[in-house]
């Protein structure tokens, strides 16, 4: 399943330029500062070691065919296939602060025996699970559960698979499922079916987008649950603050569509 346009380069990612040596700094312990060592002097074990550190490194990565196109898609250090960007990254924080502070009131007013568990859905929800938690001021566990459903594409395949499981125990606790997109609804819904089997008391969902026009797949809060959202997303694939395209995007500061032209239509599901 392969999505990108075709690329002419290689299937390799080049990442420290070849050609002349790069001599790599040696530590001095006397005086904390990097030298090179005397010239003339037959090393000792430990120098020849580090002597082996000097030859020149060029580091290629052997990458499934589509990773290696998409790492095309950079230019000037930028990536390239951005539409428009619907959030910046102020933006961003200034509305995660409200919705964080939004949370912090309604822990604090559910005066839980326990602390609420927040369960991020790996990978997507990384950022938000992080910049959020940060902002939350009350006492919290976090851990990751991870589901997938969209594989390198942009169309769900409808049966989100849970491959990584939960570390904490939610039996009897308020469980915030943080996401960082809620678009069918297929993955929050079956974590939350899946969190219930487990025994959580309660389960939010706080999502930093809700794409509503694509909702198929209902989803009820348990009990003193509720749900948060950032922004409601449009009907656009969008990228970026931990949301990908088949891996890639994920590390933009801001929220962009992606241009249509980045991906093929996907007719794998
Ligand atoms: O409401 P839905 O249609 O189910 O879509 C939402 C889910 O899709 C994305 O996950 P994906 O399967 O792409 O995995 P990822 O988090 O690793 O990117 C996203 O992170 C959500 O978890
Ligand atoms: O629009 C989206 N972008 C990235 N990942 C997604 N998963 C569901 N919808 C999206």
């Amino acid at each position: 399943m392969t999505m990108l346009q075709p690329m002419p380069n290689s299937g390799t990612l080049p990442f420290l330029p070849a050609g002349p040596a790069y001599p790599l700094p040696f530590h001095s312990r006397k005086t904390s500062t990097f030298s090179t060592p005397p010239a003339n002097k037959s090393p000792s074990p430990l120098a020849r070691l580090r002597l082996r550190r000097r030859r020149p490194r060029t580091l290629t990565l052997a990458l499934p065919a589509a990773a290696a196109q998409a790492a095309t898609m950079v230019s000037d250090g930028a990536y390239a296939g951005i539409d428009r960007v619907l959030w910046t990254e102020a933006e961003i924080a200034a509305r995660v602060s409200e919705v964080a502070a939004e949370l912090t009131a309604d822990l604090r007013g559910l005066r839980l025996r326990e602390p609420a568990v927040f369960v991020g859905v790996a990978t997507g929800a990384f950022v938000f699970l992080a910049d959020l938690v940060r902002r939350v001021d009350a006492p919290l566990a976090v851990d990751l559960v991870r589901a997938e459903s969209y594989g390198d594409g942009t169309v769900s395949s409808g049966r989100p698979t849970i491959t990584s499981d939960l570390k904490v125990d939610v039996a009897g606790k308020h469980v915030v499922v943080v996401e960082d997109i809620v678009d069918t609804g297929n993955t929050v819904s079956c974590l939350i079916a899946h969190l219930e089997k487990k025994g959580a008391s309660s389960i939010s969902v706080c999502t930093f987008l809700d794409k509503p026009a694509r909702r198929s797949a209902d989803f009820q809060l348990v009990g003193d649950g509720k749900f948060y959202r950032g922004f409601e997303c449009p009907d656009y694939f969008v990228v970026g603050y931990g949301m990908d395209y088949a891996e890639f995007y994920r590390n933009l500061p801001y929220v962009g569509v992606l241009k249509a032209e980045m991906y093929k239509k996907d007719t794998s599901n």
